[in-house]
């Protein structure tokens, strides 16, 4: 009795805040505060749902970094979620062997079962090495670098010329995804079809497949577990959509499978020093006598693969790129800053043409300011906001915090750029410089204080790769074009796994006039 009476209280009361959010447009409070009887925090994530990322670094500063989430008796919601420094040093690296993905996470992304991405202990450990050894393979570099610039000038400059010629408007974060898509198709699969970065933009099957994941994946995060296995077993909603995508994908990845196997089987005995490896093909050929544990006799062991290296390649530099040139158009003295270094270093390019002007591994490393810009952009805006572990056993987290086995732990990276504490009074500003000495070098900023790669033994595996393609993009553009952004436009992240501009980047292009 005495339930019920608290449950219509709850109502009465959670009614009365919706009424107040819509009637005066502004919320009571600003962040999360009360824990309701039943429903736990769920109302204030309803109404704070439109500012969500910024209420929850607002809770954490006013927490000392950490705080407990608490969602509706029995929905199995609960969770801690941090940002303080000490914690995440404790929980990647000096304790690592106790905080796993766990066994809900495996769960919640099963269409990546038997990729390195879902993995724990002995298996990471064994997938991990034989992934590290094949990107940091002299084949899959040189591949991955043919191709960004390859790309670069059948992709994506024939698309930025076509739009300064035609003084139209065009989404810059579409582009983006389209250019990173492709060169992470080919430097993944071996092949280049098909090809979604060209003047016509045309929907591609496989992408769109490749997003109904993503956007499904993050829905189960935020959902009750019974809520999307029930949708899932009935096949509707999102869940329906995630299935036929699955489907999509199975058949998309076989045709690139037997692709690879042809190729192997054909060059066999014909060449041993290989000049050039997407990550497919290593796949194929991994040596089962040094890793036991793989499979890649299994074509569900690609399949599976192929799909979670794209989800860390594709989306990942593509919202790094996104955010990258918001912030210069924000900050036209940090742009002028990066161009005086482009120009004092590489040699002039016109856009598009057939050599490349500068050896990327040579002078690419030298523009220290643009690397700083670049990680300035994603201590601000992480392509990943957050990341989610779970302990094996029950712990004591260095702020004090005490988790259970089993329990959920959120790391907020999101908000460890933005905290005042971490970074200092003008945390929230675009300051390049803060990444420089005095001198001008790259300036050690401790792992656990910038997150955007991860950090401790599971460290993000194409950091290198992904800043040369990123400065390479940069490059082109800054030196070739000027972009202007359009009027009336609001600029916020999405909430997904991505953090991505929920409604876009629209500009024009100009092309500048070579000096
Ligand atoms: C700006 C671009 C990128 C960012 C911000 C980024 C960020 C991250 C983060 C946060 C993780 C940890 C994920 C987790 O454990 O839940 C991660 C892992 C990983 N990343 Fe990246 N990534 C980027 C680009 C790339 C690229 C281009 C590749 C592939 C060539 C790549 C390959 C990987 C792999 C294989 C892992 C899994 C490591 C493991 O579990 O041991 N990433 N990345």
């Amino acid at each position: 009795m005495a339930s019920i009476s608290l449950i219509g209280v709850s109502i009465t009361i959670i009614c009365l805040l919706i009424l107040h959010r819509f009637l005066f447009k502004k919320p009571l409070y600003r962040f999360f505060r009360i824990s309701w009887p039943v429903l736990g925090m769920v109302p204030d994530l309803f109404l704070m749902l439109h500012r969500i990322y910024d209420s929850i670094v607002e809770r954490l500063e006013s927490t000392e970094l950490t705080f407990l989430f608490k969602g509706p008796w029995f929905a199995g919601m609960d969770m801690l979620i941090t940002a303080d420094p000490a914690n995440i040093h404790y929980i990647l690296n000096s304790n690592f062997s106790n905080f796993v993905k766990g066994s809900e996470f495996i769960e919640v992304f099963d269409a990546f079962e038997c990729a390195l991405l879902t993995k724990d202990s002995v298996a990471w450990k064994t997938q991990r090495k034989a992934t590290q050894v094949m990107i940091n393979h002299q084949g899959f570099q040189r591949l991955s670098m043919s191709t960004i610039r390859s790309k670069v000038k059948d992709g994506l400059v024939p698309v930025l010329n076509h739009i300064a010629e035609e003084g139209t408007t065009v989404d810059l974060q579409d582009v983006f995804r389209r250019f990173t898509f492709d060169t992470s198709l080919v430097t993944i699969t071996g092949c280049d079809d098909p090809r979604s970065l060209s003047i016509e933009m045309p929907e591609v099957e496989s992408a769109k497949a490749f997003d109904d994941i993503v956007e499904g994946v993050f829905y189960r995060h935020v959902k009750p577990r019974l809520l999307w296995k029930l949708q899932k077993l009935i096949g509707v909603g999102i869940e329906k959509k995630m299935t036929e995508a699955g489907a999509v994908f199975d058949r998309v990845c076989a045709k690139y499978v037997s692709a690879r196997k042809e190729e192997i089987k054909r060059s066999q005995g014909i060449n041993s020093s290989v000049e050039s490896e997407d990550l497919l093909t290593s796949h194929i050929k991994l040596d089962t006598t040094k890793y036991q544990l793989l499979d890649p006799i299994n074509d569900k062991f690609l399949r599976d693969n192929v799909l979670a290296l794209l989800l860390a390649g594709r989306d990942t530099t593509a919202s790094a790129l996104t955010w990258f040139f918001w912030l210069l158009s924000e900050n036209p003295n940090v742009m002028t800053k990066i161009r005086q270094e482009i120009d004092k270093i590489l040699p002039r390019s016109s856009s598009g043409q057939e050599k490349p002007s500068y050896d990327p591994m040579e002078h690419l490393n030298k523009l220290v300011y643009l690397h700083a810009a670049l990680c300035e952009t994603m201590r601000l805006y992480p392509p990943v906001p957050l990341e989610r572990v779970s302990p094996l056993e029950s712990d004591v987290l260095p702020s004090g915090h005490k988790v259970e086995a089993n329990s959920k732990i959120l790391i907020f990276i999101y908000a460890v750029g933005k905290m005042r504490t971490i970074w200092g009074e003008d945390a929230l500003e675009f300051k390049p410089e803060r990444w420089n000495s005095e001198t001008g070098e790259l300036r050690h900023v401790p792992a656990f204080k910038f997150l955007a790669f991860n950090a401790g033994p599971r460290v993000c595996l194409g950091k290198h790769i992904a800043m040369m393609l990123m400065k390479i993009v940069a490059v082109e553009i800054l030196q070739n074009y000027d972009i202007k952004v359009a009027k009336g436009q609001k600029f916020e992240p999405n909430t997904s796994l991505f953090l991505r501009m929920k409604h876009g980047f629209k500009v024009t292009i100009n092309k500048r006039c070579s000096s």
